[in-house]
């Protein structure tokens, strides 16, 4: 399956099963997308280019394609409900959920969230979110459903637990997991939401609490296409580019493999931070020496002032960078690979975890050092 890359602003039109149209034209513009909406009726809809030019909402859109295909449009109310968003569920509002369901809700999305500790829903239910009593009642409220929960074993309990996820699917329905698992995990759970006859997609994400916030996260998608399609949209509002990789497994991969250098890189940093240090280097220097070469990366300026400082404010915790070293080693194992470097990273995170570290951002590895 071929990977694809997307970055905002250049998705069609919401809905299931899209096919885009050879070229029809209408004036200058090429026009129409072929939608199968969720009773199985058909319709031509503008694409967001002519769309925009027409005005967005105007009924011509109907009138336009049915000159043009000789479609027999039916009445504006359905056109209209054809691009109605879909409702949303979102379960787990920690440190990226609750960023991530806010510009949903800021998004105009119908969103109803849950998450395991309730008093966590009361902020965004005054920002007009619904509150969802159990992940079940949630996902059967709603049309897609996504989870951003802590770990593999977070993201199991919640799907396929009593009230979870799994029981409140069914066909037309789906469940995007943006937690970062491994893949084991996530083809448990799409073999149980498939079982229903919903659709999955996981979708764990690159990008911390600020990109979370800004809505400038990075998607990393894999599983069902027509999920994928249909779900483009509200990915689009959380993030900057989404690539799809194809079978479910790629995912979380991907997300791994990311991390993983990631937790290597940050080990190295704090090493780096700490040895010039003991040789009489200031280390405000040593960071802004870093930052003028060819080593330079974002996340060293981030957060390399405030580990100077010892500050470090949770916006990756340190406990789910370790997870994610741990699950990067056994996918490695998994495939025979050395990965040294990742390892000797994660035993320098195990040791700041069981320092008290694991709730502190991801760069008080560095104490472990010192
Ligand atoms: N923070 C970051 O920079 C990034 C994090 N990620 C990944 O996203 C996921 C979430 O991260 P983040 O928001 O930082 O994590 P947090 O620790 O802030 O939030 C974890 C969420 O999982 C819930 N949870 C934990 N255990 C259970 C359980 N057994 N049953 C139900 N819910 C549970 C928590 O509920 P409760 O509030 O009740 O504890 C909370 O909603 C993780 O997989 C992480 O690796 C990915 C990219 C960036
Ligand atoms: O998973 C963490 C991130 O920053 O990405």
């Amino acid at each position: 399956m071929a990977t694809s890359m997307v970055a905002r602003g250049s998705a069609p039109l919401l809905l299931r099963s899209m096919a885009l149209l050879p070229s029809p034209t209408i004036g200058a513009q090429r026009c129409a997308t072929l939608v199968t909406l969720r009773g199985g009726r058909q319709h031509f809809v503008l694409t967001g280019q002519l769309q925009s030019r027409m005005g967005a909402g105007n009924s011509p859109v109907v009138h336009q394609c049915r000159r043009c295909f000789g479609v027999r449009a039916s009445a504006s109310a359905e056109a209209e409900s054809s691009e109605k968003k879909p409702t949303v569920g979102f379960l787990g509002l920690g440190i990226m959920g609750v960023a991530m369901a806010r510009n949903l809700v800021k998004a105009g999305y119908d969103v109803t969230v849950w998450n395991r500790s309730p008093s966590k829903c009361d902020a965004l239910v005054k920002e007009g979110a619904k509150f969802g009593a159990s992940p079940k009642g949630t996902s059967a409220a709603c049309d897609i459903t996504f989870g951003m929960l802590a770990d593999p074993a977070a993201a199991i309990a919640v799907a396929l637990g009593e009230d979870g996820v799994v029981k409140g699917l069914g066909p037309n329905k789906g469940y995007v997991d943006v937690s970062t698992v491994d893949a084991e995990t996530s083809k448990a759970i799409a073999e149980a939401v498939r079982a229903t006859g919903a659709q999955f997609l996981e979708a764990p994400v690159s990008g911390s609490k600020k990109p979370a916030e800004d809505g400038t996260l990075i998607f990393l998608t894999a599983g069902d296409r027509a999920l994928y399609d249909e779900a483009s949209p509200i990915l689009d509002v959380m993030g900057k580019s989404r690539f799809y990789l194809g079978d479910v497994g790629k995912g979380a991969a991907m997300k791994l493999v990311v991390n993983m250098v990631m937790g290597s890189m940050m080990a190295s940093f704090s090493e780096g931070l700490v040895l010039g240090e003991k040789v009489g280097l200031d280390p405000e220097t040593i960071v802004q020496v870093i930052g003028q070469g060819a080593i330079n990366a974002p996340m060293f300026a981030m957060k390399g002032p405030s580990m100077v400082k010892s500050a470090y404010p949770p916006a990756f915790p340190l406990k789910h960078q370790q997870k994610d070293l741990r699950l990067a080693i056994a996918l490695a194992e998994e495939v025979s690979q050395e990965i040294p470097v990742a390892a000797a990273a994660n035993g320098l995170f195990v040791r700041a975890k069981k320092d008290g570290r694991g709730d502190d951002d991801f760069s008080a590895v560095i104490e472990a050092l010192k």
